[in-house]
């Protein structure tokens, strides 16, 4: 198994609880979209995927090794095998768009060859092939501060593809994207996670994409799951339930009769 986390939990620094008691089984080759509501604890489960985070209690196994059990050298390594897509790609913004894309193999290159590497592209190709399959070639040498929000996610996601990482992990990865864009991208992470038959876990706000590119869907509330099922069994009374907003919807009763059409169970 990839991925395994039992009756996981975390709080942050504050004490804000932000999961609890997550069961979860993700095998190489799968696809898991992960869905839910602002706040419902989908980047929290994300960065504990990508070993950013450490569970509070319960145990996480990823690429079958335990992180907490692992030394600083063992950990640095254990995390260039993770590729984690961001929603906004932590790019410095006067860095070239071909050096931003070449820095996803730092962790796997030598001290040397790293080091040239920001100064002078050593892979200009490889990262232009990247590039290329996100229809972004023509911005090779150009500065990450002239791209568009856009832009910008599909530099980071070459960069991640770059990486060619043993478990691939996005958290809202197309988020700034037109439409088509974000169909081609999403069809393009599932059909690399194919090829290299390795798990793709990505959180979604777009229901009717997590549907359609991700044969299994994960929806989480509160922290906790709420369903994890084949996407063609999430039903809209499922989506109802997880989506169900109560402040919102009681906010607007008194000017809105038809408000309770929200409530679960009456879609
Ligand atoms: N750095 C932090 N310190 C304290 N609490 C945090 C921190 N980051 C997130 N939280 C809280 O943890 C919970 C889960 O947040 P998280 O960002 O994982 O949700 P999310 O599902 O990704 O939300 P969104 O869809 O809005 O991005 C929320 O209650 C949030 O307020």
């Amino acid at each position: 198994m990839s991925l395994r986390l039992s009756g996981v939990s975390y709080s942050h620094p504050n004490g804000q609880s932000a999961l609890q008691a997550i069961d979860l089984q993700v095998a190489a080759g799968e696809q898991l979209a992960i869905i839910g509501p602002s706040g419902a604890g989908k980047t929290t489960l994300l960065r504990l995927l990508s070993t950013s985070l450490q569970p509070v209690s319960g145990t996480l196994s990823l690429l079958e090794q335990q992180p907490a059990q692992l030394s600083g050298r063992a950990l640095r390594r254990l995390r260039s095998r993770i590729g984690l897509i961001h929603q906004s790609p932590p790019l410095p913004p006067r860095q070239r768009v071909v050096t931003a894309v070449l820095a996803g193999r730092l962790g796997q290159w030598s001290l040397l060859r790293a080091l040239l590497s920001l100064c002078y592209p050593v892979d200009a190709a490889g990262a232009r092939q990247e590039l290329a399959r996100l229809d972004l070639a023509d911005k090779l040498f150009q500065r990450c501060d002239q791209l568009s929000g856009g832009q910008l996610q599909r530099v980071g996601i070459a960069r991640t593809l770059y990486q060619q990482p043993d478990l691939l992990l996005a958290d809202e990865p197309v988020s700034a994207m037109d439409p088509v864009l974000a169909d081609h991208t999403l069809g393009l992470l599932g059909a690399v996670a194919r090829e290299r038959g390795i798990p793709l876990v990505a959180s979604l706000h777009a229901v009717d994409l997590a549907l359609r590119h991700f044969p299994r869907v994960l929806g989480l509330r509160d922290g906790r799951v709420l369903f994890d099922k084949a996407s063609s069994e999430v039903s809209q009374t499922d989506l109802a339930s997880l989506y169900a907003n109560d402040s919102l919807t009681s906010a607007a009763a008194p000017s809105h009769p038809q408000a309770g059409a929200l409530r679960p169970g009456r879609c």
